[in-house]
């Protein structure tokens, strides 16, 4: 199905959202973003996603610090170099203020193991941007930014009775993060057109499979997936 997709250079991302209509559509309806939503959601199972995702974003923000050394421009260098910084100090604190409400202290959960689909998919991110080109790179990191923006604005519509999922809801839906990911996708679409045919649709791959692993990283907290046996 991939192949049969033209990869066009102009306006490389609105092709790369097409091609995860289906996967976007699911996630929407996945029972953890419903209870998010509606404040149904376990506690346990918001505690464990919180937990494994700050073991995720030390992950990611090493991943955007290789893809920055990548960058063929300087602009670009800083502009990923930024977000590494911001994964790190401001979404980790979000994190932590929550965690420690509910008595889990910094050095817990950096102790934490990292889930199956969790190592999978960071390991999925670093190999994609350290062997390939950086287009190919930012393509695979791209879901990341771009789906968590889409459920933010998504999710604010209806907003959360429970005050924790609903700072969650107000950091995506936010103006400082759609500036975020503006920069990101501006990046995307200029890398794309000086990238070749096979490297347009590489990137597409990356991307439809990070995309997946998004899914797959809400219905692992939802299931508190454990490493068998
Ligand atoms: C599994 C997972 N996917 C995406 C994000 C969102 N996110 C993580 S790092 C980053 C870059 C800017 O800080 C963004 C947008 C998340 N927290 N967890």
């Amino acid at each position: 199905m991939l192949a049969a997709l033209p990869c066009r250079a102009a306006d490389f991302t609105t092709e790369q959202w097409s091609a995860i209509g289906q996967i976007y559509a699911k996630t929407l309806a996945h029972p953890f973003l419903k209870g998010l939503s509606d404040g149904t959601l376990p506690r346990e199972c918001f505690q464990f996603y919180l937990i494994q995702d700050s073991l995720y974003l030390r992950a990611f923000a090493q991943a955007l610090n290789l893809l920055a050394a990548k960058a063929p421009r300087e602009d670009w260098s800083l502009t990923l170099a930024q977000h590494s910084i911001d994964t790190l100090k401001e979404e980790r604190r979000m994190h932590q203020v929550v965690l420690a409400s509910y008595g889990v202290t910094p050095a817990m959960a950096a102790a934490a193991e990292m889930a199956p689909t969790n190592a999978a998919y960071t390991n999925h991110l670093l190999a994609a941007v350290q062997r390939l080109t950086f287009s190919e790179g930012l393509s695979a990191m791209l879901p990341c930014y771009w789906i968590y923006w889409e459920v933010g604005k998504q999710l604010v519509r209806q907003g959360s009775r429970n005050k924790d999922y609903q700072r969650w809801i107000d950091n995506y839906a936010g103006e400082e993060y759609a500036t975020t990911v503006r920069q990101v996708l501006a990046m995307m679409n200029e890398s794309a057109s000086q990238a070749s045919p096979d490297q347009r649709r590489e990137a597409l791959r990356l991307f439809v499979r990070s995309a997946r692993y998004e899914y797959l990283f809400w219905d692992m907290a939802w299931r508190r997936e454990q490493w068998q046996p």
